[in-house]
């Protein structure tokens, strides 16, 4: 079978660019994503796109409105459809069994159930969420229970690998598409259907097929193994420091090796971002799960090493600005967890500026992408009175890197942005503006310290030691 129509449950980060660049590369396929969230899908609609991604809006202002729809009318476009990606979001359970490791998949239950009540004819579903592996048998006994001899229903796994601020790039050149299926007769149809829509573009040979439970686990794999390699070179960014070994000359060394690779070894602040996080721990629950307790701790320290790296970076702040921060100015340069988003879901800038109000310190923030709003609320805590007030005490955020510094003992670069490189920073003004001593910490290893030595900041970059090669 061709497919024909595509319907996508879940206009997000992952479901829109994914299923925007299909309606792009496929115009024989009507492609329609739909969400509950009527503001998000407003903003879709509109001028203003809900996310911002390098060459997002090229992709949906050529293709909306022709093959390329945006609603919430949810039963509708499972109807139409005989494809269905299943794109809703599966944070870390906050509370019962499970909570802080689990994954909550009460959005792919509700999504499914909604599927199986709905569907009139016979549907692919395709499981594009990162789920624990097994998940699409569960899928399966809804599915399945609603199915008759007219209305019967294929799952696929087909995780997503973009990565946010690269998302357009990663989508229409990506290293690989995995699709897994049932070894069935039926299954391996439905897989060679979605393996059709995706060869409109992408060569058949990154076209890897494999078994429903490989491609699950490879999900959850291929984030772990990303952040494990983060988190072991921060780890050896607080040898670095000590010994005054270079973290950046050790990263381009080791990388060098064909073995290991250059990309992904960039010591930083620490990883954030909604997935590595969130799927290390739902790999470690399933382990837990299995009765596997040294599986479990040994992906459990991934994520500790991520929260020592946070905490590290705060207390050099401290000791360095003379043990006390209290009432001293911080400049904050990003909030973002990376450069090229205005997502906030598990940035180090959250840990960071929290602990720094806990100090007393006042905080001014500056990023080009997030929203005001979005900053308030990830520094407030959830559920406590009056808490948004009391972070309106401790920050200021504001409208240039400069009005940030401004008064600052301190400025802390949190979020790679360009911008904020020396050759696109006017870093002497900024100095111009501080208090003096002016100190400069580089939580991205983005700044040539040397350099800005030299106009009289007091630099402290991650994963160096200001004597090295000297001492
Ligand atoms: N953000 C990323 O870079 C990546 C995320 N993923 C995975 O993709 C999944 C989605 O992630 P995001 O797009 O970031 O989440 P998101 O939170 O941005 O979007 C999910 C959307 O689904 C909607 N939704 C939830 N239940 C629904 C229902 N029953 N019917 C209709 N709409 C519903 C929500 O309103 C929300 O707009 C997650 O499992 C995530 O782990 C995978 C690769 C990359
Ligand atoms: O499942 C997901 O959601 C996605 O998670 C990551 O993508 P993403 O979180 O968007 O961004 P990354 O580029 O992986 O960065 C994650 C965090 O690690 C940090 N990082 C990355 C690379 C590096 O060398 N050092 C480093 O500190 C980044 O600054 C960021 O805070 C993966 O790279 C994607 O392949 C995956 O699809």
């Amino acid at each position: 079978m061709s497919v024909k129509n595509i319907c996508c449950i879940g206009a997000g980060y992952v479901g829109g660019p994914t299923c925007a660049v299909i309606a792009y590369k496929c115009h024989d396929i009507k492609v329609t994503i739909v969400d509950l969230n009527q503001a998000r899908i407003d903003a879709w609609n509109s001028d203003k796109l809900p996310i911002y991604e390098p060459g997002l809006e090229e992709v949906v202002f050529d293709r909306r409105g022709k093959n390329l729809f945006f609603t919430t009318d949810v039963d509708g476009a499972i109807s139409e459809a005989d494809l269905i990606f299943v794109s809703v979001n599966t944070p870390t359970k906050k509370s019962g069994m499970g909570a802080g490791m689990a994954a909550d998949l009460a959005y792919v239950e509700s999504a499914t159930r909604r599927i199986a009540e709905v569907s009139k004819t016979s549907k692919i579903v395709v499981e594009k969420s990162t789920v624990p592996c097994r998940t699409a048998q569960s899928m399966r006994t809804i599915l399945e229970a609603n199915s008759t001899p007219e209305v019967s229903f294929q799952i696929l796994s087909n995780p997503e690998f973009l990565a946010e601020g690269t998302a357009i790039d990663d989508l229409f050149n990506p290293d690989r598409v995995l699709i897994g299926a049932l070894q069935t007769e039926e299954g391996i149809a439905a897989q060679n259907a979605l393996v059709e829509v995706y060869t409109h573009w992408v060569p058949r040979e990154r076209c890897i097929t494999t078994n429903l439970w490989s491609s699950e686990l490879s999900k959850l794999a291929a984030n772990a193994m990303l952040a494990q390699r983060i988190s072991s070179v921060n780890a050896l960014s607080a040898i670095c420091e000590a010994t005054g070994a270079d973290v950046d000359e050790v990263s381009r060394a080791c990388g060098r090796d064909t073995r290991l690779g250059s990309k992904f070894l960039k010591a930083s602040v620490g990883f954030g971002g909604s997935c590595f996080q969130k799927d290390i721990l739902n790999l470690v629950y399933l382990s837990e799960q299995l009765n596997l307790p040294e599986v479990a701790a040994y992906w459990k320290q991934v994520v500790i090493m991520n929260e020592y790296q946070k905490k590290r970076f705060v207390r050099k702040i401290i000791s360095t600005l003379f043990n006390t921060i209290t009432n001293k100015k911080i400049a904050v340069l990003g909030f973002a967890f990376k450069k090229d988003t205005g997502d906030t879901r598990e940035s180090a800038a959250i840990t960071l500026i929290k602990d720094f109000i806990q100090e007393h310190a006042r905080v001014a923030i500056y990023d080009p992408k997030v929203e005001h709003e979005q900053i308030y609320m990830d520094l407030s805590e959830p559920g406590v009175v009056d808490t948004r007030k009391e972070v309106e005490k401790h920050i200021q955020i504001c409208a240039s890197p400069y009005e940030a510094a401004e008064g600052a003992d301190a400025v802390v670069i949190v979020t790679e942005w360009d911008e904020f490189k020396d050759e696109n920073l006017d870093y002497e003004k900024i100095y111009q503006g501080m208090n003096k001593p002016a100190f400069l910490f580089d939580g991205r290893l983005l700044i040539n310290a040397a350099k800005l030595r030299q106009i009289g900041f007091k630099v402290n970059v991650i994963g160096k030691n200001e004597l090295a090669g000297t001492a």
